[in-house]
């Protein structure tokens, strides 16, 4: 059974695999040793807060197989963004140049560069190992996280945002990026993609054009990858616009990858998420359920057959599955039907 449970130091070899498999273009798992390590320790930390302010807190998760304890994949959120260094992004809007005199009506689009998704929470550092990518396991990965979040709301910002990876070749180049280093900078995508995941952002303020770009002057391959994603991530995409996530214009600064948004309250899962009381034995329902403990240090969720009386608010799970997600005969849970 794969369970997603926050991850610990013990799994920093596993973490370092998932960087090197992830490849080019995955910002938040740069092949870093100590910028990983500080990562799961900052998340050990964010499990354990008490929080009555949101903050700078990481929550990072692991997805393990219980029967060998192999690690599959992660899954992050970050609690609100930009609140120790910036977080930048474009932001693609339309202006008109027009001129009834000469008949002239040009409808031209524009990047303006910003900070407006200061403070909201964000979803991060989706990665299943590719031999893990197949039934249930892509999506227990994306959506475990929105159980987390309908059940622990105050520690999470009103609204979601994700920053889902744009368009690069198997060597790291970037269009976009070869536009931007071709004009403002000298330095490769992979590397100013690297320095952004181990926070030395400061070049990005230095050098980054700020005054609002046309694109009708970029390169056509810069313009055509404008709030496209890579090829590895359009199911990760597809996963959060099935939970209503919608473009609203915002690009990333580097790859121009698409940034998605949603108000936790209308997300789906959210929204249709049970809560019920957990009942352990035998049961020969067929349907699928995602469903967590209602623990935040010990969070675990899973995707399992689950038999659901929705009129008495009752969950009847299976002993294998109530070992799994650390249940007694009595606990509440939350799920959602898959
Ligand atoms: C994202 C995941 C974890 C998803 O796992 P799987 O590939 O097993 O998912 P899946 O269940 O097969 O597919 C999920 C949904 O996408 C659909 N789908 C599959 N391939 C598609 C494609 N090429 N274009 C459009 N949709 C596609 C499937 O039909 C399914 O939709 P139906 O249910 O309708 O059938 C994995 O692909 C992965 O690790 N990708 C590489 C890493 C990556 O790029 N991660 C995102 C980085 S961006 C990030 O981390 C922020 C975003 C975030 O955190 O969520």
């Amino acid at each position: 059974m794969l369970v997603i449970r926050p991850i610990t130091a013990t799994d920093y070899p596993a973490l370092m695999r998932c960087a090197e498999e992830s490849g080019h273009g995955f910002t938040s798992l740069p092949v870093n040793e100590g910028m990983l390590r500080n990562r799961i320790a900052h998340s050990e930390e964010s499990f354990a807060k008490e929080v009555t302010e949101i903050g700078t807190e990481g929550y990072l998760m692991v997805a393990e197989d219980t029967d060998t304890g192999e690690v599959a994949g992660t899954t992050g959120i970050e609690a609100a963004i930009g609140l120790d260094t910036p977080f930048y992004t474009y932001h693609l809007s339309t202006v008109v140049h027009a001129s009834r005199r000469l008949d002239v009506h040009n409808v031209v689009k524009l990047l303006t560069f910003g900070n407006n998704y200061t403070g909201n929470s964000e979803l991060c550092t989706l990665f299943l190992r590719p031999e893990w990518r197949k039934g249930l396991n892509g999506r227990l990965l994306s959506k475990a996280r929105f159980l987390m979040m309908a059940e622990h709301t105050h520690r999470f910002s009103p609204t979601v945002i994700a920053e889902m990876r744009g368009v690069s070749d198997e060597d790291g180049h970037s269009p976009f990026w070869e536009w931007l280093k071709e004009h403002f900078f000298s330095i490769d995508f992979t590397h100013a993609d690297y320095l952004t995941g181990i926070g030395a952002k400061g070049f990005i303020a230095d050098l980054m054009p700020k005054l609002p770009i046309y694109v009708n002057l970029l390169s056509e391959k810069a313009q055509a990858v404008i709030g496209q994603v890579h090829d590895n991530t359009a199911p990760a995409l597809r996963l959060l616009e099935q939970e209503g996530f919608t473009c609203r214009g915002y690009v990333n600064i580097f790859d121009a990858g698409p940034m998605v948004e949603c108000e936790v309250r209308n997300i789906e899962s959210v929204r249709h998420s049970l809560r019920c009381r957990v009942e352990i034995g035998e049961h020969s329902s067929s349907h699928d359920y995602l469903i967590s403990n209602t623990s935040f240090e010990n969070f675990r969720a899973t995707v399992g057959k689950v038999a659901v009386d929705g009129e008495r608010n009752i969950a009847i799970i299976s002993p294998a599955m109530a070992t799994a997600l650390q249940l007694q005969q009595g606990d509440m849970v939350r799920l959602m039907g898959q």
